[in-house]
């Protein structure tokens, strides 16, 4: 008898979930609900609430909402008695964090919190702890924190405790109130389980805690903040649980929600980058996998632990138990070519897609094609959203160089393509140079599947074949292989990921090759990246950071001027 396992991807926009044979990966059926309150950058939902400069925030009930409906919706389709799906994994965005009560609320969930910005769910990209962030480098460094080198030599302010502290320094009692933050990925788990049971991935890629070591000390976070002396005892937990094992099972009312058996197994949480390794087949050292959507993610596995300056960080089983998993990132790729369609095409160039049956993307991206390597003069740097590695400051913004009056919207579109294939450059030589091998690499997310052009230019400016994933729901098949190895062998499952990688991850038939002449090119534009990113990244022209002072000392100008 067949059987099947479901694995539930939490994205930035959206959530989904896929319904997945066992024994060969076949997706069966998908089902994807964009969340009802989308990102919250601006305002709170009472609407009047507004937030700060850099925020990003999401709603808890919408990830309950991708459940209640995507789950039900694949069985349905697929026409498959939940008698037969034997597990479930859930996998999401990371650093996305919450505070929740004793019962395991979120605090924005309650009447008290429901109008305070800290209350709720702070995501990935929400940038606002950077000062927190450079206190905390600043602090690590100065005390020699050995673990300032797993992290590439500096945390983000996207990961956990800059966030935390964060909320610390602007709101004592939301922090307070928490009985205990917790990543939204286990937070969701723990809806399904009953017990709330914290993944090695997320603790060790985000909140700085090590296998071997565990936290830091609690010396180093006094040092940061005296309050914050305790800190894991009093909101996080040392009890971490591995990747690949089992939370637990459905309960009752879980099962009942999303229409599965009370009792199906219950995989430890994870995160969509990292999950989506085994779904592409790689269980090995030296094989790069790039995670490509709103931001870029890319993960390899090694043998020894290496320090590589700017990564976000080296996990002992972080990703397949058995290896290291390094994982570096570009916080904008997706999103800057939506920023760019949204903000900057003229009206004729919609009305021509519309006419030709195209969304926006792929009508720029047709005529990019069109365009020789380096026929526009232009060169971008791709820091829209800041640059995670190898820089690790939000406080970076973008560069589009070279523009005249005859700059057209599809060169600098091309521009901002290459800008980011130019960034992953950078992140596989900072691998390179500081030993670890990568000889093949591979992509998936919505854009390796979407973008032909991209990933040819990837292809060029990397050197490099690449392989792409054969499932548009990569990280979903991930927590689906996942799910059944939670269920085990002896419900039908599979007794670890490598055994499931081997009979459920596909590859599509093609791969991208390198075009020589391109690459030549490429080589050229790329040395001009290089200097820029190090003039502008590196602290020899601090532009950006003075506009960005200048940007909210007028901004609190302007508010003040509203409030009077
Ligand atoms: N054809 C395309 N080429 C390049 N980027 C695209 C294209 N279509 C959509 N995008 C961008 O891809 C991002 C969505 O990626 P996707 O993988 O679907 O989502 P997520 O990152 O949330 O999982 C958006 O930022 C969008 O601007
Ligand atoms: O940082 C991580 C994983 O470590 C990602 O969750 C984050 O970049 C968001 O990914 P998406 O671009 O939404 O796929």
């Amino acid at each position: 008898m067949t059987k099947y396992s479901i694995g539930v991807d939490y994205g930035t926009q959206s959530g989904r979930a896929v319904l997945v044979e066992i024994g060969t990966g076949k997706e069966i059926a998908t089902s994807v609900k964009p969340y009802t309150h989308g990102v919250m950058d601006e305002y709170l939902p009472d609407g009047v609430t507004k937030l700060e400069n850099d925020w990003a925030l999401q709603h808890p009930t919408d990830y309950i909402e991708v459940l209640e409906t995507t789950v039900p919706d694949v069985l349905k389709q697929a026409n498959v008695s939940a008698d037969d799906v034997i597990g479930i994994g859930i996998d999401f965005t990371a650093c996305t964090v919450l505070p929740i009560n004793k019962n395991g609320t979120p605090l924005c969930l309650t009447e008290q919190y429901m109008n305070h910005p800290h209350s709720y769910v702070k995501l990935w990209k929400h940038h606002a702890a950077q000062d927190e962030a450079n206190s905390l480098n600043e602090i690590a460094e100065t005390r020699g924190e050995a673990f300032l080198q797993r992290y590439g030599g500096k945390i983000s302010s996207e990961w956990l405790v800059p966030k935390l502290w964060q909320i610390l320094n602007e709101a004592p009692e939301i922090y307070d109130a928490a009985d205990q933050f917790v990543e939204a990925t286990d937070w969701v788990t723990y809806q399904l389980t009953g017990d709330l049971k914290r993944n090695s991935c997320t603790a060790g890629y985000k909140a700085i805690w090590h296998k071997q070591e565990g936290y830091p000390s609690k010396e180093f976070f006094k040092a940061l903040d005296p309050r914050l002396e305790n800190v894991v005892e009093e909101k996080l937990s040392t009890n971490i649980y591995p990747i690949g094992s089992k939370a637990g099972e459905l309960t009752e009312k879980a099962a009942k929600m999303i229409g599965l058996n009370p009792g199906t197994a219950v995989a430890i949480a994870n995160v969509d980058a990292h999950v989506a390794v085994p779904a592409v087949g790689i269980t090995e050292p030296g094989k790069l996998l790039m995670i490509m959507g709103t931001s870029t993610c890319h993960i390899l596995l090694g043998e020894k632990e290496e320090v590589v300056p700017g990564m976000c960080g080296v996990v002992e089983d972080g990703v397949i138990p058995g290896f290291m998993g390094y994982e570096a990132g570009q916080s904008c790729v997706g999103d800057h070519f939506e920023w760019f369609t949204e903000n900057c095409v003229p009206a004729s160039y919609y009305e021509e897609a519309q006419e030709k049956g195209m969304n926006i993307h792929q009508f720029l991206t047709e005529k990019a094609a069109q365009l020789e390597v380096g026929e526009s003069g232009l060169i971008s740097l791709d820091w829209w959203n800041g640059n995670r590695s190898t820089l690790v400051d939000a406080d970076l913004t973008g560069v589009l160089l070279g523009a005249t009056l005859l700059t057209k919207p599809e060169e600098i579109y091309r521009a901002l393509i290459e800008a980011t294939a130019y960034g992953t450059r950078t992140i596989v030589e900072a691998f390179r140079n500081s030993g670890v091998l990568i000889h093949e690499v591979y992509a998936c997310g919505g854009i390796a599947e979407k973008n032909g052009l991209m990933m040819q230019i990837y292809s060029d400016v990397l050197k490099m074949d690449i392989k792409i994933s054969a499932s548009s729901q990569t990280p979903a098949l991930g927590s689906a292989m996942f799910g059944a190895v939670a269920a085990g062998k002896e419900r039908g499952g599979y007794d670890d990921i490598k055994d499931a990688a081997n009979e459920m991850a596909r590859l599509k038939d093609y791969v991208y090759q390198p075009n020589h002449e391109n690459s030549q090119v490429y080589d050229q534009l790329f040395s001009e990246y290089a200097r820029l990113y190090d003039y502008f990244g590196r602290g020899e022209n601090n532009v950006m950071k003075n506009l960005k002072k200048i940007k909210h000392a007028q901004s609190n100008k302007a508010k003040e001027k509203i409030t009077q």
